[in-house]
């Protein structure tokens, strides 16, 4: 395997890629101004350092190498609900690969706005697959664990008996339960739900992204790559721990959902998975989040206690638990309708963990996409310190 990097620019990113083909390898991000797309420009310049180092052989002479081109468009460059416009963009840039991360994310005003959200996660993502189709780009899309969340029971009554031998097998979680197995559960404790497992979106939103996956595989079927993902943060644009971190400044006490169970994940470590799928060429359904699980209570306390260590706060608030019923309660008395969100949504990694395997070149040395929420959010602070 050969990798080769190039010169970064603004956007024409240097990057690296695996492979024997001649020509210069053009991925294409779409989204440039979301968090993921910010990270997955950021890790480029690591996964490049670690493929070169971690490739020993040197025939040149047997092995062409190919560099790899990053293009992140933003929706003015290129709006994936666009079938023109895409097949424009195609047209001039050529990708191998087209990595999704444009998205509509806001979860409350979907409810309201449910055409703007199957537009940008529906239709969107259903238009770059037919050109993928077309073009015979790989297409990898990014979507949410709030496509599940039917039930306070997660999904054993749906997982097929080989979807959760699948995921015990490749069973590397701490919050992976060891006991549990198919039609053994009697108290119908949840369980990190598997790729196999269900889905049941509560939302506008959740439909939304689920649509948007079933378009992606009708169209291109097993060439496709989705990636189920879970309450992302990261140092670039909007999410909960820079909210928090504003309203720990701002307000002198905070009321934050208790009975929400899922599970944080850095922009940057999912990044580090996505580069890894792209590299290795991987087609299929994956879940990935950190390790471990918590509440969203249990996640702000956490980012108070870790920020308040890291002189990113100078004093800590009250932060009180409060039921999700408790909490739409309030909201609806101050006329805001709120979406419903899974009580239960953690997301079983182990799929995605065996298929890139463990000790891959790429995945160290810090193997950061492996580690728990905690130590994620702690590795996303040191960055704002
Ligand atoms: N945020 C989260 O907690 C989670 C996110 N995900 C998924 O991960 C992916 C990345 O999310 P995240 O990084 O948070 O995204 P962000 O919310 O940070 O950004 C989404 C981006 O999509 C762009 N966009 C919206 N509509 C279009 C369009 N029609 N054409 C092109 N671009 C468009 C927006 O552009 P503009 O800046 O112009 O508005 C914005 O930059 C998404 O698929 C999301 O659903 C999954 C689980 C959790
Ligand atoms: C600001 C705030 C939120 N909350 C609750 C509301 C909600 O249930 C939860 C998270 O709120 P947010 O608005 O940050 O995030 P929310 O929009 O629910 O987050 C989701 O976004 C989409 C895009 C996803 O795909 C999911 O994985 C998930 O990350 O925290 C409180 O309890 N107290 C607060 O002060």
């Amino acid at each position: 395997m050969k990798i080769v990097a190039t010169k970064v620019t603004p956007l024409q990113c240097g990057a690296a890629i695996a492979t024997d083909a001649n020509t210069p390898q053009v991925v294409l991000i779409t989204g440039a101004k979301s968090q993921l797309a910010e990270a997955l420009l950021r890790v480029a310049a690591d996964i490049v350092e670690l493929a070169l180092n971690s490739s020993t052989s040197a025939n040149t002479s047997a092995n062409t190498v190919a560099p790899l081109k990053l293009y992140a468009l933003n929706r003015s460059q290129l709006d994936i609900s666009d079938a023109a416009n895409i097949a424009a963009v195609f047209a001039q840039y050529r990708p191998s690969w087209v990595i999704n991360c444009a998205a509509y994310n806001a979860v409350d005003a979907a409810e309201h706005d449910a055409i703007e959200a199957n537009r940008v996660n529906a239709l969107g993502p259903e238009l770059l697959a037919q050109q993928c189709l077309l073009s015979g780009a790989r297409l990898l899309h990014v979507s949410s664990d709030y496509v599940f969340g039917g039930h306070a029971v997660c999904g054993i009554a749906h997982a097929t008996e080989r979807a959760v031998s699948d995921a015990r097998e490749a069973d590397f979680e701490q919050h992976q339960n060891p006991d549990l197995a198919p039609n053994s559960n009697p108290n119908h404790l949840p369980r990190p739900f598997v790729e196999l497992d269900a889905p049941e979106p509560l939302s506008a939103y959740g439909k939304s992204k689920l649509l948007g996956e079933q378009k992606v595989l009708a169209v291109l079927g097993e060439r496709a790559t989705i990636v189920r993902t879970s309450w992302l943060y990261g140092q670039d644009g909007h999410n909960f721990v820079k909210t928090m971190l504003n309203l720990m400044r701002t307000q002198p006490s905070l009321q934050v959902i208790v009975d929400q169970i899922g599970c944080p994940t850095w922009s940057d470590a999912l990044a580090k998975v996505i580069w890894q799928l792209v590299m290795q060429q991987r087609s299929g359904v994956f879940h990935y989040s950190a390790q471990g699980q918590c509440s969203w209570y249990e996640f702000a306390c956490e980012i108070q206690r870790q920020a308040l260590a890291l002189n990113l706060l100078s004093q800590p608030v009250v932060i009180q638990p409060i039921t999700s019923a408790d909490y739409a309660k309030q909201a609806l008395n101050r006329g805001v309708n709120l979406a419903k969100r899974p009580s239960y949504s953690v997301l079983n990694s182990g799929k995605l963990r065996s298929t890139l395997g463990v000790n891959n070149a790429l995945s160290m040395p810090e193997q950061i996409e492996w580690q728990d929420w905690c130590q994620q959010l702690n590795r996303m602070l040191r960055r704002l310190s």
